[in-house]
């Protein structure tokens, strides 16, 4: 018999005003529009570096206050599908659509969290100063930060649980909590889509399940998109799990299982380790 990795997907912070779609209802639940466009529609999307295929003919949905779980091999395609999303690359053929809009027009809405390895830790700057830098993109005019960016940043910190490190500089940080530092910038921006790079790699394993709760939260709010190589975490706090190697299979995380994955890649995603 077929095991499934998981069934379980409860949403944290559940409250008795659940709405009826039997999300729990977060600190500024608003119900989902009947209309709301999807937070991503690609179809048919091909890409190439020079001559190298890395997406054939892909296809990924995501709804509105979705979270989905994507996974796959090392250079399956992953950070790439991601790029496209924020509108950074092109595609060679196929429609990327974002929040209803062109990923240019809809990149303010989207928060992003790059890959962990990418960020130079040697700025002589404060927790605060990174995570205002989020702000930027709803800034209307120059000069000292107004009061009421400074209040909305206060209340990521606490969300993300580093209130305490507002005025450490971030090379005084572990690499979890600049971990949680990335995740306060992408969210100062108030994004409705939320794009996440492996937001766990170099965080212990209850750091990484407080991470995942967070995240699960976070969707009450927000479409997220989250990439991570560790099935285990991610089958219990996402909607979907999609698997990307080259072409995109999208399942149900109820009715994944270790044999279909291992039937799709040839090996364990679990074991598939990171080398940046
Ligand atoms: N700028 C680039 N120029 C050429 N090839 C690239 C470039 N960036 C990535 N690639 C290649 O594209 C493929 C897909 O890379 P991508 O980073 O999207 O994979 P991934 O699934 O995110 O992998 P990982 O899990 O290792 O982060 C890889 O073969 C990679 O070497």
């Amino acid at each position: 018999m077929v095991s499934p990795i998981s069934v379980a997907r409860p949403r944290t912070d559940s409250h008795p005003e659940a709405s009826a779609t039997g999300r729990s209802v977060g600190p500024v639940f608003r119900p989902v529009p009947a209309d709301a466009p999807d937070a991503i529609d690609i179809r048919g999307v091909t890409f190439r570096y020079g001559e190298q295929v890395i997406l054939d003919d892909v296809d990924f949905q995501v709804g509105a206050r979705e979270i989905v779980g994507l996974i796959g091999p090392n250079g399956g395609g992953k950070s790439t599908l991601l790029k496209l999303i924020l509108g950074l690359h092109k595609p060679a053929a196929g429609c990327v659509r974002v929040l209803g809009r062109t990923p240019k027009a809809a990149a303010r809405h989207i928060g992003y969290v790059p890959q962990f390895a990418n960020f130079v830790k040697r700025f002589p700057i404060r927790v605060e100063d990174v995570v205002l830098m989020g702000r930027q993109g709803r800034r209307r005019q120059w000069g000292p930060w107004p009061r009421a960016d400074r209040e909305a940043i206060g209340a990521v910190l606490e969300e993300v649980g580093i209130s305490h490190l507002r005025r450490r500089h971030i090379d005084a940080l572990s690499g979890g909590q600049l971990q949680r530092v990335l995740i306060a910038r992408a969210l100062a921006a108030e994004p409705q889509l939320l794009l996440l790079d492996e937001p766990t790699a170099s965080v212990d394993s209850d750091g990484e399940r407080s991470l995942f709760e967070l995240f699960n939260r976070l969707a009450n709010r927000m479409s997220v998109v989250v990439i991570s190589h560790d099935l285990g975490f991610i089958s219990d706090y996402v909607d979907r799990v999609a698997c990307l190697n080259r072409k995109m299979i999208v399942h149900d995380t109820e009715t994944l299982t270790a044999e279909s994955i291992e039937r799709l890649y040839g090996e364990n995603v679990q074991m598939i380790h990171h080398h940046h």
